[in-house]
C-alpha cells in the first residue's frame, strides 16, 4: 500500500476528471436465487482513490452486489474484476493475494464478541500473515491510533463499546493488512449524527493520507453528500445513475428525485426545485 500512495493520489485527482485507474469493474453482473433475479447485467466502476456512496431502496440488492465482489455469492452471468483481474478465473493463490488488498467493514461491525478490539484487528494479520507476536500487537495498536481510538480501548471487549467505537474498531480491523480499497456496509447507521459526521470525517482522512479507495453502501445522505466523490444508485437491478452529487440533484429519475430532492433531503441541503 505504502508504495501506492502516490499512484493513487495521482490517480484520485484523474478519478474526479473520469479518467483515473478503474480498480474495481463489474460488467453485466446478474446474480439470482433460484427463480429470483435481484442484478441483471449490472456494470459498474470504482475508481482508485474515490470514495463511491452506493445507495438504493432498501431490498435493491447492495449487499447483494458487495457479496458479489467479495466472492461470497455466486454470480449467474457477468465479470467482475478488481485490481485487474477477473476474479472467476483466480486460483486459490490469486484469491488470497486479491483478498490481502481488500478490507471490509461489515454493517453493525462484526467484530467477535470474545476478543478483544486487539485481537479482532489482528484476526486478518492471523489469517493472511505471519508475524511474532510482539510486532503484530505493536502493529495493531497502530491501526487502533489510526481510527482515533484510545489505547485503552485496545484492551477492551465490544460489549464494552459504543456503537461508533465499534465501528471504528471494525474499520481499524478493515484496516489491518493496510489494504488498498476498503468496503463499508452502512458505516453511520445506528450512530449519532455527530457520531456519524466523525466516522465520514475519518474515511476522508483515511482516504486523503492512505490513497484509500472507499467503496460505501449507505443510506446516509449526510455521508453521501459530504464524503462521498461520486455516488452510484441501483434500482431496478441494476446501477441506474452514477455520478456526482450535483448529478444526483439534476437527476430526473423518480427514486433519485425523491431521494435527492424530497422532504428530508431538503432540511438538509437547499432543493433545487425551491
Ligand atoms: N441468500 C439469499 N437467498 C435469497 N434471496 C436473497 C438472499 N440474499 C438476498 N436475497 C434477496 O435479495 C434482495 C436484495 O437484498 P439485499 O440485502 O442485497 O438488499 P439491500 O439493498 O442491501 O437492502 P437494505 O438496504 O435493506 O440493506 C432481497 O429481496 C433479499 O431478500
Amino acid at each position: 500500500m505504502a508504495g501506492n500512495q502516490q499512484t493513487n493520489g495521482e490517480a484520485r485527482a484523474a478519478g474526479e476528471a473520469g479518467q483515473g485507474n478503474v480498480i474495481l469493474e463489474a460488467r453485466d453482473v446478474t446474480v439470482q436465487f433460484g427463480t429470483k433475479t435481484v442484478l441483471e447485467n449490472l456494470s459498474l466502476d470504482v475508481y482508485s482513490g474515490e470514495i463511491l456512496g452506493f445507495v438504493g431502496a432498501s431490498g435493491s440488492g447492495k449487499s447483494v452486489l458487495l457479496r458479489a465482489i467479495l466472492g461470497l455469492v455466486p454470480r449467474a452471468s457477468g465479470s467482475i474484476r478488481l485490481f485487474g483481474r477477473d476474479l472467476a478465473e483466480l486460483d486459490e493463490a490469486g484469491r488470497l493475494l486479491i483478498d490481502m488488498r481488500q478490507g471490509v467493514l461489515f454493517q453493525h461491525g462484526a467484530l467477535f464478541s470474545a476478543l478483544t478490539v486487539l485481537e479482532n484487528i489482528q484476526v486478518p494479520m492471523r489469517e493472511y500473515i505471519d508475524l511474532p507476536k510482539k510486532l503484530m500487537d505493536e502493529l495493531a495498536l497502530l491501526k487502533v491510533e489510526l481510527v482515533g481510538l484510545s489505547r485503552d480501548a485496545a484492551n477492551k471487549y465490544p460489549s464494552e463499546l459504543s456503537g461508533g467505537m465499534i465501528k471504528r474498531a471494525g474499520l481499524a480491523r478493515a484496516l489491518a493488512l493496510d489494504p488498498d480499497i476498503v468496503f463499508l456496509d452502512e458505516p453511520t447507521s445506528g450512530l449519532d449524527p455527530i457520531g456519524a459526521a466523525e466516522f465520514d470525517e475519518l474515511v476522508v482522512k483515511m482516504r486523503d493520507t492512505m490513497g484509500l479507495t472507499v467503496y460505501m453502501v449507505t443510506h446516509d445522505l449526510d455521508s453521501l453528500l459530504t464524503a462521498c466523490d461520486r455516488i452510484a444508485v441501483l434500482g431496478k437491478k441494476r446501477v441506474l445513475v452514477e455520478g456526482t452529487v450535483q448529478h444526483m440533484m439534476e437527476s430526473e429519475e423518480p427514486w433519485v428525485k425523491s431521494y435527492f430532492r424530497g422532504k428530508r433531503a431538503r432540511r438538509i441541503v437547499p432543493s433545487q426545485d425551491e
